[in-house]
């Protein structure tokens, strides 16, 4: 059997993953696609459990180091249990989020050392890589206040400015240095004019798309 197409969704606070995530699993669907919709970290029992640990408010503070061992330890679960059956069925998985956060939230805002992440990304994704990233970039402040009206913030929602725009051109960063899988959503202006730029990316995995 055919091996599934892996797209993945990227983009700061409040860019509007949430909101494009069931866009795109209806275009998808609606083309007769058999897909599985997930997200990071997360995506299993256990893994959901590490989200927990890594969203919620602590009194103990959580290390960076720490951070990073437990994105990579959900992101395990996940692949094992998850990402690489369905494809592996002929599934197509839609993940919110993927490896590129972690390059962006702990190598752009919590500044690690690159070549940790290289190292784990190495052993535990084992050259699995997205066919399609989705990256939908919006001015930092757009995000934030977007995610504000929401209601409550996680731990990482509460980070200061700075590590927001860290993590933005992290992402930016990596699609470019990417370009051949990532394409650039301009997630600041209306929804009907980002859900069409998401529509045109979304073509190159669909031959026989029409709009
Ligand atoms: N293009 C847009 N223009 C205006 N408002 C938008 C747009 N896209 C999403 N929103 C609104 O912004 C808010 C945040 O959107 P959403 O929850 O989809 O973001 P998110 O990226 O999933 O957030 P987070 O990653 O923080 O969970 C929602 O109220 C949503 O309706
Ligand atoms: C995969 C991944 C995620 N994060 C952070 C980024 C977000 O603040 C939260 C997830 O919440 P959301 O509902 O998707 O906004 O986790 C991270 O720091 N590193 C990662 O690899």
């Amino acid at each position: 059997m055919k091996r599934g197409r892996f797209i993945s969704l990227e983009g700061g606070e409040g860019v509007g993953k949430s909101t494009n995530l069931l866009f795109i699993r209806e275009l998808l669907e609606q083309q007769g696609i058999d897909l599985l919709v997930t997200r990071e970290p997360g995506g299993t029992p256990l893994a959901e459990k590490i989200r927990q640990l890594l969203l919620e408010h602590t009194e103990e503070t959580l290390t960076d180091q720490a951070e990073l061992l437990l994105v990579f330890a959900a992101r395990a679960q996940h692949i094992q249990h998850v990402i690489l059956p369905a494809l592996q069925c002929g599934q197509w998985v839609l993940c919110d989020r993927f490896i590129d956060a972690t390059y962006a939230y702990q190598g752009g805002g919590r500044q690690l050392d690159q070549h940790t992440i290289a190292w784990l990304e190495n052993t535990v994704l084992n050259g699995l890589v997205p066919d399609l990233t989705l990256l939908l970039d919006a001015p930092v402040e757009t995000g934030l206040q977007r995610a504000q009206v929401r209601g409550e913030l996680d731990r990482f929602e509460l980070e200061e400015l700075a590590f927001f725009q860290r993590v933005r051109q992290a992402y930016l960063l990596r699609a470019a240095q990417h370009a051949e899988r990532f394409r650039i959503i301009q997630a600041c202006r209306s929804l009907p004019e980002v859900q069409q730029q998401i529509r045109v990316a979304l073509a190159s995995l669909l031959p026989k798309y029409s709009e």
